[in-house]
């Protein structure tokens, strides 16, 4: 495919975006009736969509319209590539501009336009981040790094970015967290790699590794990942304390169905409880509770999330959150520590559930609390950790 025609592409999958595809989805579409495409190809134009989903309110601007071509248009324009190169009309690319497209492009004007948020956002998205809320939109548009955590329970760091350098795939220790590696060269070749099917490696963001990391003071017996999901923590925290048994829950157990298959590829121990099972469970040293929320600290690598976001949504994702901690508390042994996480950067998900979570329950403490946001390399994290008050533990 030519460059043009791979935008024209993108211009057809963002058009069924905007009808309400999920951009997965749409890609896949796309690629199944597009048997002429190669790897490349198909990387360009996802590339494509993705870029022009992390900024589509300012892109729209600059294009002149809030269409996949008005939105591809502007992206053209803020790669610093002449239009008229692209939108050629020659074979597959796009028709040529006409006079209206030709004559847009103005600054953006509004500051949600400007940072690429609903407008609706900007000022908790500034409340919640202070003199770095314009660095952090800006950074929510760029793509995200790609992140591995070294599989402690099969390799070290540098035998792992070895391994992975003989199979052409570039990558660096990130101070993130003592396991994180950031690739440099090769990423979309990591999971058909030996490093990462033998179980060496896993696909990780360095700040998730970070929260783990967090726990490192803890010598739990018996660790709970009450919010389990597919799994990434809970293989983090096999890793992380390999002495501890570690039991995964989730309120929808069909989400750790691939949890199995992961934990023995990495060599980890990991027991999966049902939700109507759990009660029979009780007394871990460690319950982490790695909870649902608004992920607006992974935009850049999920960047639907940012325009689907309601003020009524993040309400819900903040009961949800409450109820979670509350629920999740009954599990901690009377000296156990509760941990709560989210991949947010907003203060409602963040030190207001702290806050909230003290009132609800007296003769509790938190004894840690730490924020990571994408300047630390990672995506934006939060996590704080509870205890009960001496007093309290009888
Ligand atoms: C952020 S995701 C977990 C990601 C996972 N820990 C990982 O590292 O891959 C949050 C998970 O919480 C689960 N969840 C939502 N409400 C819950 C509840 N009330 N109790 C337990 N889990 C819940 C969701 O099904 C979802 O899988």
């Amino acid at each position: 495919m030519t460059p043009a025609a791979r935008v024209q592409a993108a211009i057809e999958i963002f058009d069924s975006i905007l009808e309400g595809a999920p951009a997965e989805k749409a890609l896949l579409g796309w690629a199944r009736n597009s048997r002429f495409a190669g790897s490349k190809d198909r990387a360009a134009v996802r590339d494509h969509v993705f870029g022009a989903l992390r900024a589509k309110r300012s892109l729209a601007v600059r294009g002149g319209a809030e269409t996949g071509r008005g939105i591809l248009l502007g992206l053209i324009r803020s790669q610093g590539i002449d239009p008229d190169d692209i939108f050629s009309g020659i074979g597959h690319a796009p028709a040529p501009l006409s006079d209206a497209e030709q004559a847009a492009g103005e600054a953006p004007q509004s500051d949600g336009v400007r940072l690429d948020l609903p407008e609706w956002l900007v000022p908790l998205w500034r409340a919640s981040l202070g003199d770095a809320a314009e660095a952090m939109a800006e950074a929510s548009r760029a793509r995200a790094p790609v992140f591995l955590r070294t599989n402690r329970l099969k390799t070290t760091r540098d035998a792992a970015i070895s391994a992975l350098s003989e199979e052409g795939i570039e990558a660096e220790a990130h101070e993130i967290s003592a396991t994180a590696i950031v690739v440099t060269n090769g990423a979309r070749r990591v999971s058909q790699s030996r490093s990462y099917q033998d179980g060496l490696v896993e696909l990780q963001d360095g700040a998730s590794q970070a929260v783990i990391d967090a726990l490192s003071g803890q010598t739990p017996a018996r660790i709970l990942d009450y919010c389990a999901g597919g799994g990434g923590k809970a293989l983090a925290l096999a890793a992380a304390f390999p002495e501890a048994q570690i039991v995964a829950h989730d309120i929808a157990p069909q989400r750790m169905k691939d949890l199995p298959d992961r934990a023995a590829r990495a060599g980890a121990r990991i027991t999966v409880v049902a939700p109507e099972d759990l009660p029979n469970e009780a007394g871990f040293d460690v319950v982490l509770c790695d909870a649902p929320c608004s992920g607006s600290g992974a935009w850049r690598r999920a960047p639907e999330g940012k325009w689907a976001l309601t003020e009524a949504r993040l309400a819900e994702l903040t009961a949800i959150q409450a109820e979670v901690l509350d629920h999740a508390v009954d599990f901690v042994a009377p000296d156990g520590v509760l941990a709560y996480a989210t991949c947010s950067m907003l203060e409602p998900e963040n030190t207001a559930q702290v806050t909230e979570f003290l009132h609800r329950h007296p003769g509790w403490s938190v004894n840690a609390q730490r924020a990571w946001t994408l300047l630390d390399g990672g995506d934006g994290f939060f996590t704080a950790q509870f205890s009960r008050d001496a007093a309290s533990i009888s």
